[in-house]
């Protein structure tokens, strides 16, 4: 996956904003890939309390992002662009180096086959065991919760995470050769199975040595949510 855009400036960008929390898994996504990007100092982070229930109230539902979930990025024309797959896309697309998102057809679609599966299997089902297996963000926020739906999709995280072991088991990076947003997201599920102590089990040895190496990367071992879970 090699770009084929090399002059790329980062500094002629026009700073973004990004509407953020920094220790949330799904927040922690965008935040390496703009560090993968080196576009951090082009982004304004704007802290919404997730545990007071910033993202749901209706200024922020109305003019930042109508699911009412972090992060969104904010364009210096107030366009507001939420989903990190979205996010991640439109980072990629400002330069492409690296490319996160992938390069030719095949790439792509096999980037946003993994980072889909990433999500259905491991990263959104551990949010809903978050939200509705545990307190969650507390009752303010949490107005319904069904523990039921929420242990089962804890099972289909393990579950997910004996999938990506296998993947894992015949290449290096979640969608093959290369790292990518696949991989960013599987890190995403593996930040959020840490705050909800679901520790991947020990014999998925694959899915642990890529970790430890995702790990060692600048991008992803400088989080906030490593010094400050
Ligand atoms: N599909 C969304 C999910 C975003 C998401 O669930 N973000 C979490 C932050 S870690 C959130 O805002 N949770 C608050 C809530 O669901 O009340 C994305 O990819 O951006």
């Amino acid at each position: 996956m090699t770009s084929n855009i090399a002059n790329f400036d980062a500094v002629s960008l026009p700073v973004m904003k990004v509407y953020d929390f920094p220790t949330g898994p799904y927040p922690t996504r965008v935040r390496i890939a703009l560090a993968e990007k080196g576009l951090q100092s082009r982004v304004e982070f704007v802290i919404v309390d997730l545990y007071k229930g910033e993202h749901k109230r209706p200024e922020f539902i109305a003019g930042k992002n109508y699911s009412g979930t972090l992060p969104v990025l904010e364009l210096d024309d107030g366009t507001c662009i939420a989903e990190c797959t979205a996010i991640t896309e439109y980072l990629d697309a400002l330069d492409g180096v690296p490319t996160l998102t992938g390069s030719t057809p095949r790439e792509k679609g096999i980037v946003h086959m993994m980072s889909k599966r990433a999500e259905l299997e491991l990263l959104d089902a551990i949010s809903v065991y978050f939200h509705h297996g545990t307190p969650g963000l507390g009752p303010t926020v949490e107005t319904y919760q069904n523990p039921e739906w929420g242990f089962r999709q804890r099972d289909k995280a393990l579950r997910g995470m004996r999938y990506f072991d296998a993947v894992l088991q015949g290449q290096p990076y979640v969608a093959g050769e290369t790292f990518s947003m696949a991989d960013i997201t599987v890190i995403g599920g593996l930040i959020f199975a840490m705050l909800v102590e679901l520790p991947v089990p020990e014999e998925y040895e694959a899915l642990h040595a890529w970790y430890g190496r995702m790990l060692q990367r600048e991008s992803v071992r400088n989080q906030p949510v490593f010094a400050n879970p």
